[in-house]
């Protein structure tokens, strides 16, 4: 039945209507004449000429079409085309039938036919063969009602994939404390209820070895440990993303590259900066986002930053990585670093003194990487040299090199300290809510300075600041901008300062 011949199909009621004895085929064929006039001649080639028409039942055409992808692209793409097309021919109320019928490399049964209807309503936008439509978009007026999971094929089994996650990423050996509870407490949820939950996309931003990477991949393992197969997981670097879609363009896959990715329910991507100015990258990346959210598939991403400070980033991709929650992980205060020191030791079988901890946790404070590089150190240098027990000052010595090393990350707590040091006043008075002309200069010199020698997002030192909001440090960075061209005396005082900081880490 799917091998149509064109001639013979059945006739149209509108058709007989009209004395007129139209086929499938030749339905068809007046369609395609139409659609050729209407679309770049290469999309045409590409995505119609391939279809064949299958059956016309009343104001009904069925066509052939050889995937999944290949039906969803359409509806994506020329839904309002095909619908206007058919109902020039056959009568208002008249649409498509979709028959997909499998290519063998996705086949995984002989004979799988699948209908799909055409949508009854069309996507808030389209973005391709018509009257200079933008992009397909997924605003909040748009009703996914009518479209609720349009691609879910039922009797298609999913291809087992590897998921690429490091194992011993899990939520157990995650350290809880302020800096990432609520990263943590929406990651826990998300593994619960994958794709189900508010928080679709998840987008957690941060500075280096804060720990994004283990909190995105432990909810890749939960889910894998939970649900088994029923959910397809997998994590990626945005670099390696990149680097498969170019391989796949240079080999002519390109479609099976974009089919593959539709296909997974929890796509885990890290390090998003990095599709950063690869404008090809993040157009396939869009239409792979979309296709998945629609789909109610999980939609995990990290950043070093947060969205909006992500250079040569489509606009459009930044509202979407926004649609979910966005939320960052800052440095762990003391008490976190203590206990995450205290884990770290004890899974490697090691008991180190109070006062060790205390001693790493006070001088390693810019990455959680640091402070677990810290410990092991000590137990490689401790089974290394034979050393059953290392007191503070063997530590001492032992750690002296990565101390300086690791000094070179600045953080936004030293900031304030050597500001407020150069004032002469109390550090935490910059973190609280006083208006004294002489605390709000430093707390706007130390908030500067934080932009501009630390990767911290205007978010997070906000927070670090008394939980000032993001608009709070932009006006602050302004003022002492403005002022520095202003006044000779200010600028001189801002260079002192900053120089007291370069020294300090070096
Ligand atoms: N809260 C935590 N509890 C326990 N271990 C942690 C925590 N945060 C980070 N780590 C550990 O610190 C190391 C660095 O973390 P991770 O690689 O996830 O950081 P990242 O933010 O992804 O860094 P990068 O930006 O460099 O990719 C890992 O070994 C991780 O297990």
């Amino acid at each position: 039945m799917l091998e149509t011949d064109y001639k013979t199909g059945q006739k149209s009621e509108l058709a007989k209507a009209n004395n007129e004895e139209l086929t499938a085929g030749e339905v068809w064929g007046r369609c395609l004449e139409i659609i050729r006039d209407n679309i770049n001649h290469q999309k045409y080639k590409s995505w119609f000429q391939p279809i064949k028409p299958v059956a016309l039942d009343g104001k009904t055409l069925t066509i052939q079409v050889p995937s999944q992808f290949w039906y969803e692209w359409l509806e994506e793409h020329y839904y309002n085309i095909m619908r206007s097309t058919i109902a020039r021919i056959l009568g208002e109320g008249a649409r498509f039938e979709y028959s997909i019928v499998l290519e063998k490399a996705e086949q995984d049964n002989d004979d799988l036919a699948v209908r799909m209807p055409q949508r009854s309503s069309p996507p808030a936008q389209e973005s391709e063969g018509q009257t200079g439509n933008p992009a397909y978009g997924f605003d909040s007026s748009y009703s996914t009602e009518a479209i609720q999971n349009p691609f879910v094929i039922p009797g298609i089994r999913k291809h087992k994939i590897d998921p690429n996650l490091n194992e011993n990423y899990v939520f157990s050996q995650f350290i809880e404390g302020d800096c990432n509870r609520l990263a943590r407490s929406a990651a826990i949820a998300i593994a619960e209820n994958p794709g189900k939950n508010s928080f679709n996309p998840f987008f957690v931003y941060g500075g280096v070895g804060l720990g994004k990477t283990h909190l995105i991949q432990s909810i890749g393992n939960k889910i894998r440990q939970d649900f088994g197969d029923e959910f397809s997981v997998l994590y990626i670097s945005s670099d390696q993303f990149t680097n498969e879609f170019v391989h796949a363009i240079r080999n002519n896959r390109a479609r099976e590259f974009s089919m593959f990715y539709r296909n997974i329910d929890v796509l885990i991507i890290d390090d998003i900066q990095f599709f950063s100015g690869k404008e090809k990258t993040q157009e396939e990346f869009f239409h792979i986002f979309n296709a998945l959210h629609q789909d109610g598939k999980q939609i995990i991403m990290t950043s070093d930053r947060a969205p909006k400070d992500i250079q040569d980033i489509e606009e459009r991709l930044i509202s979407r990585f926004n649609w979910g929650l966005s939320t960052d992980l800052q440095m762990p205060d003391y008490e976190t670093r203590y206990a995450i020191l205290e884990k770290k030791s004890l899974e490697n079988g090691i008991e180190f003194e109070g006062e060790i901890f205390e001693f790493i946790a006070h001088n390693f404070k810019s990455s959680v990487r640091d402070l677990q590089g810290a410990i092991i150190k000590l137990l490689a240098t401790a089974s290394l040299q034979k050393i059953d027990n290392i007191d503070l000052t063997m530590a001492k010595r032992i750690l002296k090199d990565l101390i300086k090393e690791t000094k070179k990350h600045i953080s936004i707590e030293d900031i304030q300290k050597m500001v407020c040091d150069y004032f002469g006043i109390d550090p935490n008075k910059v973190r609280e809510k006083t208006r004294k002309q002489e605390i709000v200069e430093a707390r706007q010199i130390a908030m500067y300075l934080s932009k501009t020698m630390t990767k911290s997002s205007l978010k997070t030192i906000g927070l670090q600041f008394g939980g000032r909001d993001h608009s709070t440090v932009i006006h602050a960075i302004n003022a002492v901008e403005d002022r520095q061209e202003t006044s000779p005396k200010f600028r001189q005082v801002v260079k002192d300062i900053r120089q007291r900081v370069e020294l300090a880490i070096m």
